[in-house]
């Protein structure tokens, strides 16, 4: 983390509001440290003879009714007023995110209540909560401290949780996950960290806010006692003589306005710093352990009759294939046509209020729908490992590759530290990551594209997966290190491991797999061996429109007309109807079954002869 806070934090203190209030909260520390230790003494000395003096140049703001000096004891009075308006910040901040992130750790019913009691406490005035909790508490210090730090808790847990959802649909995450890392450590070492920033710049604007509710408390009477002082007290006794010496009381409250103000502006520059940068995240998949089940057959993954359903939408609807050990299947299709949402139904990481029903959904001969999470979370996190899109958002940014390569040895093999580090090592030489012994220690930045996706891929081996789920891997590469991940993955089934490879790219699937399924608006259209002559009229046109060495450069790239359908308006009859040259009336009326033509060849079209 330490890597891009500095330099954030750099950045905002080199913008003008930033500077100001940067060299202002420098100088407001340094007062905190040492003015009581220079004037502690002197502003507790009681002088009877220099009693309600009003400013003169032996006391520049005055005397207060003992005689005591009132600029010393503002100056004094820093301390305190800081330090307890950081502590109740501090109590705030850990209560909220501890509110903010229990949703997502507690049972489903318990998470609800949580949220619905953040969302009650967040629309009550964070100020009259305070005073009512500083009743509650007791009058007195610690009394305001845990009032002011408690009454801004809701506030926190309401970012905290807004940026915990944020951050929970990232790829990491999910790999994560499927790596079977549990609740509370995907809490603490995927999801915290990668929102600590907004949390702590929110948290440095919000002691601002502290300071002038300590300030109200202890002038209203019910925040620090006598004979301890703060900016509060002091202006509440600067009041009484306001027509006499009004500086008495404009000095403490200035200074709870500065102080107040530097806080929130430097916050407000470091966010907007941040706001600059779209954070860099990066990640990777990481995959499972030994001592697979063997599966029933041959069969490694099975799927039959697969929906996936989201409220008003089902963008997949009776899919069914089978993947077997060693076997490399693509799934291919336009962008929205649902591979993504197949595969992470296959891994069980569709999240609520998504829906995932099916037939049949077996993985390693277990049913994955009727398993219980913890149970689904060892077979999944042992044997399937997941290579995503993004490699800008696979590895989790603030941690080093190292350790998120060593976490998956760690939790699935029991793996110490050091074993776990030193397979690292072996899997980021094993997908020829160069000097790899110096790169486990670098962060995911510092890797370049094609390095960072060889190291997910390597993240996958880490034990040895029976099934690697690669997510349009290839996307974000370019061509030649885009071969040589491809190189990469058939090399995997070398070692007995099926790759499931979705792409909307057919060249990619046909370089290396020896299966092809061809996705179109949520159905399978077509499955058939690489090697053979597709039928649907879908597939023809999805090959006729990759130039090969053959085309006719002269001629315009064929192209499909018109667009895929919209999940929530899917037609009754065919889907690709709409866009077939050779649709019938009845392609709009009836859907086309998912047919065996050949052996090995299965078409849902009407007419895939009249195709051929
Ligand atoms: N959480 C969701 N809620 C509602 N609809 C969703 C959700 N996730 C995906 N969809 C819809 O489901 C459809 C299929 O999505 P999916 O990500 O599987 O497509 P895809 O074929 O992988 O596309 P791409 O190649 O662009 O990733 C899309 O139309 C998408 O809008």
């Amino acid at each position: 983390m330490a890597f891009t806070w500095g330099g954030k934090w750099a950045a905002a203190a080199r913008t003008p509001v930033g500077a100001c209030s940067a060299v202002l909260l420098l100088l407001v520390a340094a007062l905190a440290v040492f003015a009581p230790i220079l004037w502690g003494e002197a502003a507790e000395f009681p002088d009877t003879k220099a009693i309600m003096q009003d400013p003169s140049s032996a006391h520049l703001l005055g005397t207060d009714s003992l005689g005591r000096d009132i600029l010393l004891r503002v100056l004094v009075a820093t301390r305190l007023s800081v330090s307890l308006a950081l502590a109740a910040t501090a109590i705030g901040l850990v209560a909220g995110v501890v509110l903010g992130l229990a949703p997502s750790v507690l049972p489903r019913r318990a998470g609800r209540l949580v949220t619905a009691a953040v969302n009650i406490a967040v629309a009550f005035p964070a100020l009259l909560l305070a005073l009512f909790l500083a009743v509650i508490f007791g009058v007195g210090m610690t009394g305001a401290v845990l009032a002011i730090g408690l009454a801004g808790a809701p506030s926190f847990a309401r970012l905290t949780h807004t940026l915990a959802a944020s951050v929970s649909g990232r790829d990491y995450v999910a790999a994560a996950r499927v790596a079977g890392v549990g609740r509370i450590r995907l809490m603490t070492r995927h999801i915290l960290p990668n929102i600590a920033e907004p949390l702590i710049i929110n948290a440095t604007i919000g002691a601002g806010a502290s300071l002038l509710a300590f300030a109200g408390l202890s002038f209203l009477g019910i925040g620090i006692q006598a004979p301890a002082y703060d900016w509060g007290r002091l202006l509440g006794e600067g009041l009484d003589r306001i027509y006499t010496n009004p500086l008495a009381a404009l000095a403490p409250g200035a200074a709870v306005v500065l102080i107040g103000l530097a806080f929130n502006l430097f916050g407000e520059a470091a966010a907007a710093v941040l706001g600059l940068r779209t954070p860099r995240t990066r990640f990777a998949a990481p995959g499972g352990a030994t001592h697979a089940t063997p599966a029933e057959g041959d069969d490694l993954l099975v799927v039959e009759d697969l929906e996936v359903s989201f409220p008003g939408v089902t963008p997949v609807r009776g899919v069914s294939f089978t993947v077997r050990s060693g076997e490399a299947v693509g799934i291919v299709g336009e962008s929205g046509s649902g591979k993504s949402l197949t595969a992470l139904a296959a891994a069980a990481l569709i999240e609520p209020p998504g829906r995932v029903r099916a037939a049949r959904l077996d993985f390693l001969g277990t049913a994955v729908l009727a398993t219980r999470p913890a149970d689904l979370r060892k077979l999944l996190g042992t044997n399937l490992s997941m290579v995503f899109q993004d490699p800008m958002t696979s590895f989790n940014p603030t941690r080093r590759i190292g350790r998120q390569l060593a976490e998956v040895a760690e939790v699935h093999q029991g793996a110490s530290r050091r074993e776990a580090m030193s397979r690292a090592v072996d899997r980021l030489r094993a997908v020829h990551v160069t000097d790899p012994e110096r790169r486990v220690h670098q962060y995911p930045h510092e890797f370049s594209g094609g390095m960072r996706q060889r190291a997910m891929i390597g993240m996958g081996l880490m034990a040895q997966p029976r099934l690697v789920i690669a997510d349009e891997p290839t996307t974000a590469l370019d061509v030649r290190v885009q071969r040589e991940v491809l190189r990469l993955l058939s090399r995997i089934r070398e070692d007995g491991a099926a790759v499931l490879l979705i792409s909307h790219d057919i060249t990619v699937i046909k370089q290396t797999c020896s299966r092809l399924l061809v996705m179109y608006a949520g159905q399978i259209v077509e499955d058939l061996p690489v090697a053979a002559r597709p039928r649907h009229p879908y597939t023809r046109s999805l090959l006729a429109a990759v130039p090969d060495l053959e085309t006719d450069r002269d001629l315009p790239l064929a192209t499909i007309p018109g667009r895929p359908p919209d999940p929530s308006d899917f037609p009754a009859g065919c889907a690709f109807a709409p866009r077939c040259a050779l649709a019938e009336d009845r392609c709009s009326t009836d859907a086309p079954p998912l047919t065996t033509r050949a052996p090995s060849h299965r078409v849902a079209c009407w007419h895939p002869e009249a195709a051929s």
